[in-house]
């Protein structure tokens, strides 16, 4: 048996949040994305990996699924003796692993949690097959308390195409009905002045998210940063849609400090709370 010092120990008590996704090589999305916008948050981040992609700013050269049992084996030990305050689901890759994670989410209860449906890239690749979406569909989707589709899952899971804010508004009523508590549709795949425009429905409001369009070509990683970001936020005990705003806030500061990194699209920059402020000159 281990003993234990008999001295008082220091301790601290923050928010943990779970994230249940995909291991990105090039550290700008998925888990490492996720865990560095909790940190961020003083929110201690936890992680179930789902499948190992080599990605960097260019592409994705290889996926890794893990066996269901690894998932679930990691969630388990986790949640049994950590615990949860908000939990969010990234890259769950194929339907075996979202059936289990589903099922396990259920049995958690967890009132807390965020859905990235992550299916289709921003730049329109389907990432997962027509098994893998009905799971996503039917099993995990009714149990979020937000989801957070991009322009071409909207037009997946809404069953039309989406060009105008009017459109975004009629998919974010449709996709609620798949019974979520509430959908935030992502603008960054909109073109012109859409781009960075958000829609919210919980199904009594339907809000209009703006900050600003960053003008940066440099936005890998910002699907998971919003999401995670919005996990800490309800780990920290915001309102859904006060956490989806602060998110918000937080990812347009991201962009604004993007990472020219890489030879293709660099990271969103989470170190801006960090950075020296500018010198004043004179
Ligand atoms: N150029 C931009 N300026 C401001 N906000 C942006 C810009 N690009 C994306 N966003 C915002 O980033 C968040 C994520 O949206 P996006 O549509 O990029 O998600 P995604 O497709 O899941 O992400 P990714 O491109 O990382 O796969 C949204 O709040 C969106 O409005
Ligand atoms: C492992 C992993 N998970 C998710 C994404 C999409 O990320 P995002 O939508 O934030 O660019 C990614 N590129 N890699």
């Amino acid at each position: 048996m281990v003993q234990r010092p008999r001295v008082s120990q220091p301790s601290v008590k923050i928010p943990v949040a779970l994230t249940i996704a995909g291991s990105d090589s090039g550290g700008g999305a998925g888990v490492q994305a996720d865990l560095r916008t909790f940190a961020f948050h003083c929110v201690h981040g936890t992680s179930a990996l789902t499948c190992i992609t080599a990605q960097n700013t260019l592409s994705v050269t290889r996926v890794d699924a893990l066996p269901p049992e690894s998932v679930i084996a990691q969630i388990d030990a986790v949640v049994n003796d950590i615990g949860a305050d908000a939990i969010k689901t990234g890259m769950l890759l194929n339907a075996e692993i979202m059936a289990v994670v589903a099922e396990r989410l259920q049995s958690y209860h967890c009132d807390r949690l965020v859905v990235d449906p992550v299916m289709v890239s921003r730049t329109g690749v389907c990432l997962i097959d027509d098994e893998a979406i009905a799971t996503l569909r039917d099993r995990l989707i009714p149990q979020a308390t937000v989801l957070t589709p991009n322009r071409y899952e909207a037009q997946i899971l809404a069953k039309q195409e989406i060009h105008t804010l009017d459109d975004m508004k009629a998919a974010a009523e449709t996709i609620f009905k798949l019974g979520s508590q509430a959908v935030l549709i992502k603008g960054g795949g909109m073109r012109g002045k859409l781009c960075g425009v958000d829609v919210w429905f919980d199904g009594e409001t339907l809000e209009v998210l703006r900050t600003e369009t960053v003008g940066t070509h440099h936005t890998h990683g910002t699907g998971c940063t919003i999401s995670a970001a919005m996990t800490a936020n309800l780990a920290l005990k915001q309102s859904p849609l006060e956490a989806t705003k602060q998110a918000k806030i937080y990812l347009t500061q991201a962009l604004h400090h993007a990472l020219a990194i890489g030879e293709g699209q660099g990271p969103v920059g989470h170190y801006f709370p960090l950075l020296p402020s500018p010198k004043l000159s004179g």
